[in-house]
């Protein structure tokens, strides 16, 4: 059975309602990707609580938990894992996201989601997103 990759994504969402994509940088997965900010759960870490790091360690912005709202998840085959991804929503944080890793940034309408190119757990996620905002 596959092993669980637990990975803890976020749409932050501006006033004017864009989404905030990142673009896997080279020589990871899914390079040339457009994704949801985030990353993998360290051991023992909430979802909520890792994102608040890597929104820090990639994007140079501070947020808290409360801050969160669950919005849907990703649930897919990943090479020898099994990807559950919570995706949350995001409206307030401090600072103005800079790309601390290399990745590219892009603030994106909701009705250009779906036309990005996304790992497979993403698309269905951007069409809730796009359907939810
Ligand atoms: N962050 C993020 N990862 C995603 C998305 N969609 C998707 O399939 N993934 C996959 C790609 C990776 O296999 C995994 C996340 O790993 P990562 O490399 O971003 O995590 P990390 O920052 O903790 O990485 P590292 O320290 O291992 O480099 O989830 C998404 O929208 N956002």
């Amino acid at each position: 059975m596959a092993k669980l990759l637990l990975v803890a994504a976020c749409a932050l969402i501006d006033r004017d309602g864009k989404v905030l994509m990142a673009r896997r940088p080279d020589g990871k997965d899914h390079a040339g990707l457009w994704e949801f900010p985030g990353g993998k759960l360290a051991e023992g870490e909430t979802p909520e609580a890792a994102l608040v790091r890597e929104l820090r360690e990639e994007l140079a912005i501070d947020t808290e938990a409360s801050c969160l709202a669950p919005a849907a998840f990703a649930s897919e085959a990943l090479g020898d894992f099994h990807l559950l991804m919570p995706l949350f929503v995001c409206r307030k944080w401090k600072g103005a996201p800079r790309p601390l890793e290399g990745q590219e940034l892009r603030w994106v309408r909701r009705e250009a989601l779906t036309a990005m190119e996304m790992p497979p757990a993403d698309r269905p996620l951007a069409a809730q997103l796009r359907d939810l905002l």
